[in-house]
């Protein structure tokens, strides 16, 4: 097995400024593959199977994270802070989140030049992106497959300015992959999100295969296929790091208001200036975002899409007890409104009389 630097690894002056003196007896492994007890972590030292101390389990761990070790016993003794994580809303009914990779550089949003394209779920994965402090990369392929490559790109293009890049290629042909390489270099970590068969698996494995052929970590199954059951960290021909998401089309948004303000960065100033302080936008007197739509200055549709995604993620980030709390309140109000209106007639009768 092949030695490499930290700096292959992703290793940079965020992670070293964390280490104190108390720490000069560990080591620093990266995250590449957390199975509920099964962990594995990258260092100077190649791949090495990691121990679980009682304090911390496989869910507080990320495939991409960065934890200090004991040498000897490999014992993971400390998860030091990430620069960038991205989660979802676990299953279940609670509403918690769970941890899918951390320490991720760019997110390659990838949807293909056909029926998947779709600005509403384009525009979801960028939300998430933002929201996770990623750098987000569009790409589309399947242009070799369409007459209508050009338009595919500048509707995509249109959807929004926070992408760092719009990319439109063929995934299968070298120098379509070539043009993702830019982000995959030494230090750099990338992920891809998408429907099924929009060519993630594709682009991997043209990004990796020279490298982890080197780097003699390949996971492969009975057969000696690339085993893509749960999320791995790998090694960019370019000098990066991938890491594999298999399973992740769906990501249910969670947690994203941050996300949300920073794309509709518009509405987000404009509501600063609406009469209340908790406006909704949407019949609220006073209202500065209701004005600039009056206005033309925002399309009734961008509001539109803000809402759907604002309460997508209000619902999905509320815990049981606040659905109950909600419900209650409802009930309350709609109570008091129904009390308030008898009193009304009652009062109409008594002027009657
Ligand atoms: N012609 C052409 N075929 C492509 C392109 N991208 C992907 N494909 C093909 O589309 C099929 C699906 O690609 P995958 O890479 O498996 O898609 P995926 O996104 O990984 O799908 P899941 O693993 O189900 O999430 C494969 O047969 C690819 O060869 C492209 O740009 N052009
Ligand atoms: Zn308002």
């Amino acid at each position: 097995m092949s030695i490499h630097s930290l700096e292959d690894l992703g290793w940079s002056p965020f992670f070293a400024d964390q280490l104190t003196a108390d720490d000069s007896d560990l080591v620093p492994v990266r995250a590449a593959t957390v199975q509920r007890s099964l962990a594995r972590g990258l260092g100077a030292e190649g791949l090495t199977r990691l121990i679980f101390p009682n304090d911390i389990s496989a869910a507080d761990l990320a495939v991409g994270d960065w934890l200090l070790i004991e040498p000897e016993s490999h014992m993971i003794r400390r998860v030091l802070e990430r620069n960038s994580k991205l989660s979802r809303r676990a299953a279940g009914v609670e509403a918690k989140s769970q941890l899918l990779v951390a320490n991720l550089d760019t997110l390659f949003i990838t949807t293909s030049c056909n029926e998947d394209f779709n600005p509403a779920r384009i525009e979801r994965y960028l939300v998430l992106a933002l929201d996770a402090d990623v750098t987000p990369v569009l790409v589309l392929t399947k242009s070799d497959l369409t007459d209508e490559a050009a338009r595919y790109l500048a509707e995509a293009q249109a959807i929004s300015p926070k992408f760092a890049d719009v990319l439109c290629i063929n995934a299968t042909v070298a120098d379509g992959v070539a043009t993702l390489e830019r982000w995959c270099g030494t230090g750099q970590t990338v992920a891809f999100v998408g429907s099924s068969g929009v060519g993630k698996s594709t682009l991997i494995n043209s990004l990796t295969e020279a490298a982890q052929a080197t780097a003699g970590i390949r996971e492969t199954d009975a057969k000696g296929r690339h085993t893509t059951t749960s999320r791995s960290l790998h090694f960019a021909n370019a000098g990066g790091m991938v890491i594999d998401m298999p399973g992740m089309r769906e990501l249910g948004l969670h947690d994203v208001a941050g996300g949300i303000a920073e794309l509709f960065d518009d509405i987000t100033e404009l509501a600063a200036t609406c009469k209340f302080r908790n406006c909704a936008h949407v019949s609220e007197p006073g209202c500065a975002v209701l004005a600039a739509v009056d206005a033309g200055e925002i399309s009734e549709a961008r509001l539109d899409r803000w809402r759907k995604l604002t309460a997508e993620d209000q619902l999905n980030s509320e815990t049981m007890g606040q659905t109950r709390r909600r419900a209650k309140e409802i009930t309350r109000q709609h109570k008091a409104t129904l009390e308030a209106q008898y009193r009304m007639k009652g009062k109409r009768k008594g002027k009657k009389r």
